[in-house]
């Protein structure tokens, strides 16, 4: 039986597949297409509903992503996004220009109605991230919403069913986000929900047996929760012939090492070698100032050790990791811009030989975090901050040495431990110190100092794919920084970022 079926028109938005996720969270099949093949694709499937997601472009740039007029006049409606909504917008006569203000993060809005904000509060919180916006509206159209900087945050054609949004709904900070996407199915491309999922688990493992077979595999095991789920759901594809393999590059956290190893050789009943790499990594990396370089270098040396290790075990085809799906989109695809060049996609070498297995690429991080309880995995492991492969390679900004990631080790440390404290772990999503290449003047013992600063992150987050920053109380902070600037030699100041994802990212390089 064919299911109903939304089509996705890819732009290149961070966001594609978050918005294939509510679509899916309300049961109804969608696929995500590139818009370069969007007709093709409409005239295969004839789909109930499209969607056109946001993209990096300027539709007033030459060579943006476009779409062809036909398509709004096949009936089916369409619900354009951010750039999606500016392409609605222009491609049917309207214009798109770039205001003086530009948006980013949550925004007061006010709703006229309709289907689409059937239910929906009149005034709400909805969450923008734009440079662009729509300043005259095509024929037939109508303004549905708007905020204090955004005349047309939301605007319509209800005889040709189409609809367009200059927010995104898909994103969890846009209050009732979720209730307009649900609105956009239901009451305006009258679906029906049809489409329930098999058991994901069972589908993986099935798939994992069909592609690695009896061959021997290896799993890039990190201890942080993707890969510790990927390698338990692997294990019970193929048992005893995966072995997980630790690698210590020196970029790890106080104490992280010995943790991973001891958790992993107690917990489960898997293969574990570690590997000390710390001078391989550290002397590749010396004299480097350039995130992307570093992140490349150090996605390259992975890949090296696991080839190495592959030798001594005879005959190892497969690498499982952990990568998920933030990994891939900020790597960059065809449509979507890099953001940063994750070392498990974007800084793996052309030339690796093991073939990926990677059964959580599609998956967010608390999709990943459900799946681990579903397979047992105890509760201390699952709701773990995340960890990135790089580590402090990432984290002590500019140039790495061992002396820096010292220092920034144990103001982490620090700083992890005084949330742990004050009751804050569980209610932050990922909290850490980085070190940037920056030392400032300072008084200590009425002696003048010229030390490293130390910068504060904390995110709350359900993805990772937005954020905002954890408002910790002034005293906690006071704590942390007298703690940190006391006992960590070589720091004199502790700095607290206060920057929402977007504009900034969690990690700052
Ligand atoms: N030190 C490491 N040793 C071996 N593999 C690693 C290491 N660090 C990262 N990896 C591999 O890279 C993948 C991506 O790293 P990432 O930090 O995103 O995930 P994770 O560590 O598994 O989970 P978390 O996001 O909770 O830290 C991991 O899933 C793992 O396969
Ligand atoms: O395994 C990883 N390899 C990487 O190269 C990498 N870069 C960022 N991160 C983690 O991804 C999430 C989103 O990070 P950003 O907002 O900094 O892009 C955050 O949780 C980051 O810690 C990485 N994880
Ligand atoms: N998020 C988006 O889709 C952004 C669209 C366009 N690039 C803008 O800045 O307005
Ligand atoms: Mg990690």
């Amino acid at each position: 039986m064919k299911h109903e079926t939304v089509l996705i028109i890819d732009f290149g938005g961070q966001y594609n597949q978050l918005i294939a996720r509510r679509v899916r969270e309300a049961k109804v099949y969608c696929e995500i297409v590139p818009y370069k093949k969007a007709m093709n694709k409409i005239k295969e499937v004839k789909p109930e509903g499209i969607i056109f997601t946001g993209g990096p472009s300027s539709v007033n740039d030459p060579g943006a992503p476009d779409i062809e007029a036909e398509i709004f006049d096949l009936g089916i409606p369409i619900l354009g996004i951010c750039y999606g909504a500016q392409l609605t917008a222009k491609v049917l006569g309207g214009s798109v220009t770039k205001p003086e203000k530009r948006e980013y993060g949550k925004t007061e809005i006010n709703y006229a109605g309709g289907k689409l904000f059937k239910d929906v509060d009149k005034s709400n919180i909805c969450w923008m991230s734009h440079t662009d916006q729509i300043d005259k509206l095509p024929e037939g159209f109508t303004i549905t919403a708007a905020t204090h900087d955004c005349p047309v945050a939301a605007m319509e054609n209800v005889d040709k069913k189409l609809y367009a949004l200059q927010f995104h709904p898909e994103v969890e900070h846009t209050v009732q986000g979720y209730k307009i996407i649900r609105n956009f199915l239901f009451e305006v491309c009258a679906l029906s929900g049809d489409f329930t999922s098999d058991s994901f688990i069972d589908d993986k493992v099935r798939l994992i047996r069909q592609q690695v077979g009896d061959k021997k595999t290896l799993c890039a095991l990190s201890g942080g929760v993707d890969s510790s789920v990927a390698a338990v759901l692997v294990h019970k594809a193929i048992g005893d012939n995966l072995t997980c393999i630790f690698v210590d590059h020196g970029l790890l956290r106080k104490n992280e090492g010995d943790d991973v190893e001891r958790i992993f050789r107690d917990e489960f009943s898997m293969n574990l070698i570690r590997v000390n790499a710390q001078e391989r990594f550290l002397s590749k990396l010396a004299g480097v100032t350039d995130p992307e370089r570093k992140r490349k270098i150090i996605g390259e040396e992975f890949i090296r050790v696991f080839e190495e290790e592959s030798k001594k075990l005879g005959d190892v085809e497969f690498l499982v990791q952990g990568t998920i799906y933030p990994d891939v989109i900020e790597s960059g695809t065809d449509e979507a811009a890099v953001i940063k060049s994750h070392h498990n996609v974007g800084g793996l070498p052309e030339d690796m030989k093991l073939s990926l297995v990677e059964p959580l690429r599609e998956l967010f991080k608390d999709e990943v975090r459900n799946v681990g309880l579903e397979l047992g995995i105890p509760e201390y492991l699952i709701f773990r901050h995340p960890f990135p492969g790089p580590g402090l390679g990432i984290r002590v900004l500019g140039e790495v040495t061992e002396e820096k990631c010292d220092i920034l080790r144990e103001a982490d440390a620090i700083y992890r431990e005084e949330l742990e404290k004050a009751g804050l772990g569980r209610k932050i999503w990922q909290a850490f110190a980085t070190l940037p290449d920056v030392k400032t003047v300072g008084v200590m013992g009425d002696e003048r100092t010229y030390s490293y600063m130390v910068g504060l992150r904390a995110i709350t987050s359900t993805d990772g794919m937005t954020g905002e920053f954890y408002p910790i109380p002034y005293e906690v902070l006071g704590t942390i920084s007298t703690r940190i600037v006391n006992e960590v030699k070589g720091v004199n100041r502790v700095v607290y970022d206060v920057t929402g994802k977007p504009p900034a990212t969690i990690e700052w390089e």
